[in-house]
Order: C-alpha cells, then sequence, then structure tokens
C-alpha cells in the first residue's frame, strides 16, 4: 500500500464546497479526513482566510509521482488560476501532498522540485500540522520530527492559537 497525507487549503470562493468537492473526489483512496480548520493566511498576508483540512489516504501499489497528478487534477477541476507573481497567494483550492509512504510503509524522501518529499513547508505549518494531529496524534514528519513537538516549536508555535477548529463545518458533503 502506497500511503500518503495530503493537505487541501481554500480561500476564495465557496471555501468549504471546494474542500468537499476535493474529499469526495479522492473517495477511492480516502481513508480518514480531519476536521475543517479556520486559519489565517501563511507567507503573504494580504488575503482572506483558509479553511485547512489533511486527508490520509492509501492506493496499492502507488508511485509517489500519482499523488501529485491527483493533487494537481483537483486544483484543475476546482478552477484553480495560477499566479506565478504570488507563490503563496489565494487560491480556489491548494492540495499539497505533505508525505508519503511506500510498499513497505518506508517514508519516501526526495528533494526533487517537482515533488519534494516530505512537503519542504509542512513542518512550518500550524494549518497542516494541527488538522493531522486529528488523524495521527502519535505522527511523524519524515525527517522532521513527531507533529507534537514540531507543532511547539517556533515559528509553528506562534501560529497554533489562530488556527481554529470549526466543528460546525465538515467535509462530508452527504
Ligand atoms: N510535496 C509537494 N506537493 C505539491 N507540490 C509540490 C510538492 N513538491 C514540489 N511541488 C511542486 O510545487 C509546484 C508549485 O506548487 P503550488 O503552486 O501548489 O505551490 P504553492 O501552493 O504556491 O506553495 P506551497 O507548496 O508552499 O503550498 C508544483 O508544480 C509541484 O510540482
Ligand atoms: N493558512 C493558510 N495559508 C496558506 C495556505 C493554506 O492552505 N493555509 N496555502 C498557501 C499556499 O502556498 C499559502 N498560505
Amino acid at each position: 500500500m502506497s500511503r500518503a497525507v495530503l493537505g487541501l487549503g481554500s480561500n476564495l470562493g465557496d471555501r468549504l464546497a471546494h474542500l468537499r468537492d476535493a474529499v469526495a473526489a479522492l473517495d477511492d483512496v480516502l481513508v480518514l479526513a480531519s476536521g475543517v480548520y479556520e486559519t489565517p493566511p501563511w507567507g503573504d498576508a494580504e488575503q482572506p482566510h483558509y479553511l485547512n483540512a489533511v486527508v490520509l489516504a492509501v492506493e496499492p501499489g502507488a508511485p509517489p509521482r500519482r499523488w501529485l497528478d491527483r493533487a494537481q487534477r483537483l486544483e484543475t477541476a476546482a478552477g484553480r488560476v495560477r499566479d506565478r507573481e504570488r507563490q503563496f497567494g489565494p487560491r480556489t483550492l491548494d492540495v499539497d501532498v505533505i508525505a508519503v509512504w511506500d510498499e513497505q510503509d518506508e517514508p519516501v524522501i526526495s528533494d526533487n522540485p517537482e515533488l519534494t518529499l516530505p512537503h519542504p513547508r509542512a513542518h512550518l505549518r500550524a494549518f497542516v500540522m494541527r488538522p493531522w494531529i486529528d488523524l495521527q496524534p502519535y505522527g511523524e514528519i519524515p525527517g522532521q520530527g513527531w507533529l507534537t513537538d514540531l507543532l511547539q516549536a517556533e515559528p509553528a508555535r506562534a501560529d497554533v492559537p489562530d488556527v481554529r477548529a470549526r466543528p460546525d463545518l465538515t467535509l462530508e458533503s452527504r
């Protein structure tokens, strides 16, 4: 089984609908989905707040690249328009491949710019790690450490109080 943790984010349009559509399209591989979190923009302050969530997915025999293809197809389906001038700018849907484990359950480590694994900024982002803890309280970012420790470390710790659970919002669309 190839296992992946995917991060979902949206701050344009119907944010919850974008997340729900993505989760519905992952139905064949979905194992668990986190709660929904309202989060201030990271990396570029001049934009609306995001809704973020994290999912755990499995697919027998999937090479790491397949997770990226899938992520990018979901972004396209949500009508995402890329602004080359603005790396961390607003978007209808962002799907990041946060970490992948191979068939032997070994973490995939790669510095390929097309698909860097684990995601090179995941350990700095409370908006990724906090929802991930919903799924795996003892989860670990390969090569970085335990989620609980990373969330206590600067600079992620400063963002934790602003990453707010939205129990009124759920990812199931049914
Ligand atoms: N782990 C990864 N997950 C998703 N994209 C990745 C990853 N590693 C490298 N990339 C590459 O990053 C490129 C830019 O992706 P994207 O536009 O989603 O970045 P971003 O959302 O602006 O920034 P960030 O990745 O920090 O959220 C993609 O074309 C993709 O090939
Ligand atoms: N809170 C939050 N901030 C972001 C997010 C995101 O998903 N959530 N995605 C970004 C894309 O690079 C940039 N900044």
